[in-house]
């Protein structure tokens, strides 16, 4: 598949670190540190596909600590060197001949979507190109003995940069360079290798945050920046959204509700499985993001929705929020009909909802309520449902 890669490279043993397992496989808050790095790329929109590198001995720690991405990515065994990884990584994917790869450490959880949206089109526009940062700190060379280190010489820090990953190419260039050095030489980085096959490589300003966690400082320091979330980020704003949808009965044997199948003397008429709560707060959502309503995405025209179920909508809106870096905080629907009884499906509608968001069940709010029998409701001819739904996003401009 064409298009643009990363290669997240895994296999390292973490020495300097030194704990029992590789600290790609450590818990940095809910997640693995390699499931964090994961999640940035497999969520950004110019990514396409993901391939990682891992040592042949982690392929149980690897299938524990990012259960849910194993049909997500691809494979490839690493070698004994960094630069033996990358290359084996770059080798796999030949065959797919991607445009572009992005080289990333998995030890780097904090690099941020806008450094890799920045690499990505640079790449993407035919540029080598490395995230990293100035060099902020007065530079010593030294002379080490038994007992001391002592200054040889001060170093002028000006035009001096941090090389940090990731490291983007379009992908031919990269492949190539790396069949071109042996691996005696053992350059620790991708754009070292570029270099010596005399390639421009742009360096795009990143940010300290995207450490690498290399020493038991630098892992502590990662649980204080995943505590308090303070990777940079955009200052989070709060969205709320409102979504309203009706469906008139017809002959049938069970309505869909809120994802949940209840018996009863009819059913709802729609072109998908017509789970007005489901379609109501699939709305809601797309209002909150301002990204049309569900009728923009899934035409009732395209025969490919004929009783389509309506959770694959309600996805679809949840994962828009995701691109977006954004987190549903609270969603409420109410189903306004004289029958069913929506009490003793309440529970197992709120279980429904919250897996397919992929929230906690009490952020998840189901309400029932008749119209008193007026209305086309009160006639029970249809269902209605109202929902609102509450995200966070970065803020905008
Ligand atoms: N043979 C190797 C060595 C390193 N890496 C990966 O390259 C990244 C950067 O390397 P580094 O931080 O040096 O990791 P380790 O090699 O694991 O650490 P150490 O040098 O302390 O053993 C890490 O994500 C690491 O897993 C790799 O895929 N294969
Ligand atoms: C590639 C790299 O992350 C750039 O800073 C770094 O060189 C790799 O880590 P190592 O400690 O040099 O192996």
């Amino acid at each position: 598949m064409p298009g643009t890669w990363a290669i997240i490279v895994a296999a390292g043993r973490g020495s300097r670190l030194g704990t029992e397992i590789p600290k790609q496989y450590l818990r940095l808050g809910k997640h693995s540190i390699l499931t964090h790095t994961l999640k940035k790329f497999l969520e950004h929109p110019l990514i396409d596909k993901i391939l990682v590198v891992i040592h042949p001995d982690d392929n149980q720690l690897f299938q524990d600590s990012c259960p849910d991405y194993l049909d997500k990515v691809l494979l490839e065994q690493g070698g004994k060197t960094r630069q033996i990884s990358v290359r084996n990584g770059l080798k796999a994917l030949a065959v797919h001949t991607p445009d572009c790869v992005l080289i990333h450490d998995a030890a780097r959880p904090f690099v941020s979507a806008d450094v890799i949206s920045i690499l990505a089109s640079t790449a993407q526009g035919g540029k080598a190109c490395i995230a990293a940062t100035p060099v902020v700190d007065s530079l010593k060379s030294a002379s080490e003995t038994e007992d001391s280190i002592k200054v040889k010489k001060s170093i002028k820090r000006d035009g001096l940069w941090h090389a940090q990953t990731p490291q983007a190419f379009p992908f031919t260039i990269i492949q190539k360079a790396h069949q071109s050095v042996s691996d005696q030489e053992n350059h620790t980085d991708d754009a070292a290798i570029a270099e010596t096959c005399g390639i421009d490589i742009t360096l795009v300003p990143s940010d300290r945050n995207n450490i690498k966690i290399t020493t038991t400082e630098d892992l502590r320091l990662a649980e204080v920046m995943i505590a308090s979330s303070i990777t940079k980020r955009s200052i989070m704003e709060s969205r709320t959204g409102l979504g309203y949808d009706v469906h008139c009965f017809e002959a049938g044997d069970h309505v869909t509700l809120c994802g949940v199948d209840i018996p009863h003397t009819r059913k709802l008429k729609g072109h998908s499985d017509a789970d007005v709560g489901l379609h109501a707060l699939t709305d809601a959502l797309l209002g909150a993001l301002c990204e049309g309503d569900i009728g923009t995405h899934f035409p009732p025209s395209d025969p490919q929705w004929k009783d389509a179920m309506s959770d694959q909508f309600l996805a679809f809106a949840k994962n828009r929020v995701t691109k977006r870096s954004g987190k549903i905080i609270h969603v409420d629907v109410t189903l306004i009909c004289e029958k069913p009884k929506i009490g003793p499906h309440r529970e197992a509608m709120v279980a429904r909802m919250a897996e397919i968001l992929d929230i906690s069940p009490s952020r998840v709010s189901i309400k029932a309520t008749t119209s008193e029998k007026l209305g086309f409701t009160g006639r029970e001819e249809g269902i209605a449902a109202q929902a609102v739904a509450t995200i966070q996003i970065p803020a905008e401009d």
